[in-house]
């Protein structure tokens, strides 16, 4: 089988007045099952990186290919499909909508794949919410849940479609070492339990030290992989 990911010579560079180098000459192989931190300092080129393996931005040069499908080629229609088939994303600060329940934000990316009736889509949405540990509160909105119970909302809401692929940038950044712990704890048991693969952005080198593997940028570059 084809890896989830696969990059070669991956670099971004904006055109600016002075080109700015984002991400450089990147080789990666990413397969199912991994846990993997990109690590680097502020300004490295980790949220570039993980912007481009989401297919959310696109690279200068470089190859990138998906479950083994050339990204290159593909229309703008084509990457929001594979985008919603194959990946789900939890940012630092949960982007959860203001106006809907914690449910209600889980079903909207199912809406948008329409393989599932409405009920269907509501009881997944539920057994996500209740696997994370929120079953009492499906249909609080976001104002009235805790920064960790947000965040858990969110990681639902990546596994709506059940990827297999979750990109994470920052996952924990804006939270108490609690509800730290038990985002990284639900993120590991993805892996664990349910074969997913997380690539997560992190500052938190006593985090990433406990991921499978390390991808650690400096200027853009890999500098080290352990
Ligand atoms: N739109 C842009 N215009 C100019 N420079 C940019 C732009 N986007 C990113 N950069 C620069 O590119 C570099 C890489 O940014 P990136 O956000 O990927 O780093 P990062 O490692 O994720 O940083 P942080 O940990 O602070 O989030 C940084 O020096 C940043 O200032």
């Amino acid at each position: 089988m084809s890896p989830l990911i696969e990059a070669h010579g991956l670099t971004r560079i904006l055109q600016e007045t002075v080109p700015v180098t984002l991400v450089k000459d990147i080789d990666l192989t990413i397969g199912e099952g991994e846990f993997v931190a990109v690590t680097g300092l502020s300004g490295s080129g980790k949220s570039s990186l993980l912007y481009l393996l989401g297919l959310l931005d696109r690279p200068t040069r470089g190859m990138l290919r998906v479950r083994g499908r050339d990204t290159e080629p593909m229309s703008e229609t084509s990457r929001a499909e594979t985008r919603l088939s194959t990946m789900g994303f939890v940012f630092q600060f949960h982007f959860l909508l203001p106006e809907f329940t914690a449910r209600e934000n889980v079903e909207i990316p199912m809406r948008k794949v329409a393989r599932l009736g409405r009920d269907e889509m509501r009881a997944r949405a539920t057994e996500l919410l209740s696997s994370l540990g929120l079953v009492d509160h499906l249909d609080k909105r976001p104002d009235q849940l805790s920064g960790g119970q947000r965040q858990r909302v969110a990681v639902a809401r990546a596994l709506a479609n059940d990827p297999p692929l979750i990109l994470a940038d920052e996952p924990t950044g804006s939270l108490d070492s609690t509800s730290s712990e038990q985002v990284f704890a639900i993120l590991d048991g993805l892996v664990r339990e349910r074969g997913k693969t997380v690539v997560a952005v992190t500052h938190d080198f006593g985090m990433a030290a406990r991921m499978d593997r390390r991808i650690h940028l400096v200027d853009g570059e890999v500098s080290k992989e352990e």
